[in-house]
C-alpha cells in the first residue's frame, strides 16, 4: 500500500524543468524527500495537493487523483509550508481554530482540537499571545499545529527545520516522529540536509534537479554501504601499522582504504571479520578496534558527488 504515488511525473516551468520523469511509491511512516534547493522539492508537495497542475505524468494521494480530487485530497492531507505565513496579530489559538473551522470542523470540536494539538506541539503556555512575539520555532510549531489540527492521515512538512538552531531542530524532528508514532498519520517531511532525516524517517526519498536520484528504506539506505572501522598499533618490525594492514586487506583480497588512522573495509560478508582478525595477528599489531560502521546518508552522497566531481549543497 502506498499514500503517495507518482508515475513519470513532469512540472516545466517556462525556463526550467522543476520535476523530471518522477516515478516514486512512499509508504506509509516517515518520509524523507531530500534535495539541494531547488531540486523540486515544494513543487512536489503542490502538485500533490492539487494545488499545481502537472505538465505530464500522474500522481496519486490516499489512492486519490491529484489532477481531479484535489479539495478531497486536502480534507485528508495537512500541509505546513515552508515560508512564514502567519498573521502577527492574532493568537495561536484563534488561528489555529480558524484554520480547522477552514476545514469543516464545528465550532466546539474546533476549539477542542485546537487545544490538543497545541498541547501535542509544545504551545500550550503561549497559546493566547500574539503570534508576532513568538520565537522562529515557535511559529514552526504553530505551522505544525494547522497541518494537523483536522486530523489528517498524511501530512506534508516543507522544510519544517528551517530557521531553527540545534537544538530546536531536534526537538522539531522529535516532535515530527511523534505525529506518527502517537496518532498513526504519514508524514512527508522535506528537507536540503541529508544527515538531519535519516534518524526521524522510515523511508528517504532524495531527488536533484527534479529527478528520482534514489528510493528506499532508511535501513537500506545506510546499511548497503556498512563498513568496518579497523585501528590498529604500530610496532618496531611495522613503524606504520596502518599502512602494513591495509596492504595486508587488499592482499587479501579484501577492498579497504586508509581514512587518517582507521582502515575502512568494506564487509563483504561475515568472513570479512576472521580476515581482518588473521591479517592483524599475522603481522603481529594490536588490534585496537573493529567495530561495523554504517555510513551516514550523507557520506554517501558526498562519495558519489565527489565521483561525479559536483558540488551540490546537500550536505
Ligand atoms: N512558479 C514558478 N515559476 C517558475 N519557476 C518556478 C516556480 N516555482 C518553482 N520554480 C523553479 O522550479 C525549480 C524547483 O523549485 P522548488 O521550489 O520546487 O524547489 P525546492 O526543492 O523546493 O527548493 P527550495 O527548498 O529552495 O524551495 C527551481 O528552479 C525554481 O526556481
Amino acid at each position: 500500500m502506498t499514500v503517495i504515488e507518482t508515475e513519470s511525473l513532469t512540472k516545466r516551468y517556462p525556463r526550467v524543468t522543476a520535476l523530471d520523469r518522477l516515478s516514486v511509491g512512499i509508504e506509509p511512516g516517515v518520509t524523507g524527500l531530500v534535495g539541494a534547493n531547488g531540486a523540486g522539492k515544494s513543487t512536489l508537495i503542490k502538485i500533490l495537493l492539487g494545488l499545481s497542475p502537472a505538465t505530464e505524468g500522474t500522481a496519486a494521494v490516499l489512492g486519490l487523483d491529484v489532477a481531479t480530487e484535489g479539495p478531497r485530497i486536502r480534507s485528508l492531507v495537512g500541509y505546513m509550508p515552508e515560508h512564514d505565513c502567519l498573521p502577527p496579530d492574532v493568537s495561536a489559538t484563534e488561528f489555529v481554530v480558524h484554520m480547522a473551522r477552514m476545514s469543516g470542523l464545528p465550532p466546539t470540536s474546533a476549539r477542542e482540537r485546537t487545544a490538543d494539538t497545541l498541547r501535542h506541539v509544545g504551545l500550550y503556555e503561549e497559546r493566547y499571545r500574539p503570534i508576532g512575539g513568538y520565537s522562529t520555532g515557535m511559529k514552526q510549531r504553530v505551522k505544525l499545529a494547522q497541518a494537523l489540527v483536522h486530523d489528517p492521515k498524511l501530512v506534508l512538512l516543507d522544510e519544517p527545520t528551517n530557521g531553527l538552531d540545534p537544538v530546536g531542530r531536534d526537538e522539531m524532528l522529535a516532535l515530527i516522529r511523534r505525529v506518527h508514532s502517537d496518532f498513526g498519520i504519514s508524514v512527508l517531511v522535506t528537507s536540503h540536509l541529508l544527515g538531519e532525516l535519516e534518524r526521524t524517517s522510515d523511508q528517504i526519498v532524495v531527488i536533484d534537479g527534479g529527478k528520482l536520484l534514489r528510493a528506499s528504506s532508511t535501513r537500506d539506505f545506510t546499511q548497503a554501504t556498512a563498513s568496518l572501522a579497523v585501528e590498529v598499533t604500530d610496532t618496531d618490525d611495522h613503524p606504520d601499522g596502518t599502512r602494513a594492514a591495509l596492504e595486508a586487506f587488499t592482499a587479501a583480497g579484501l577492498t579497504a582504504h586508509a581514512d587518517g588512522h582507521l582502515l575502512l573495509v568494506d564487509i563483504a560478508d561475515e568472513s570479512t571479520y576472521d580476515t581482518v582478525r588473521d591479517a592483524v595477528a599475522a603481522l603481529g599489531l594490536g588490534l585496537i578496534r573493529m567495530e561495523q560502521r554504517r555510513h551516514r546518508i550523507a557520506e554517501i552522497f558526498k562519495s558519489k558527488q565527489d565521483q561525479e566531481g559536483g558540488s551540490r549543497d546537500a550536505a
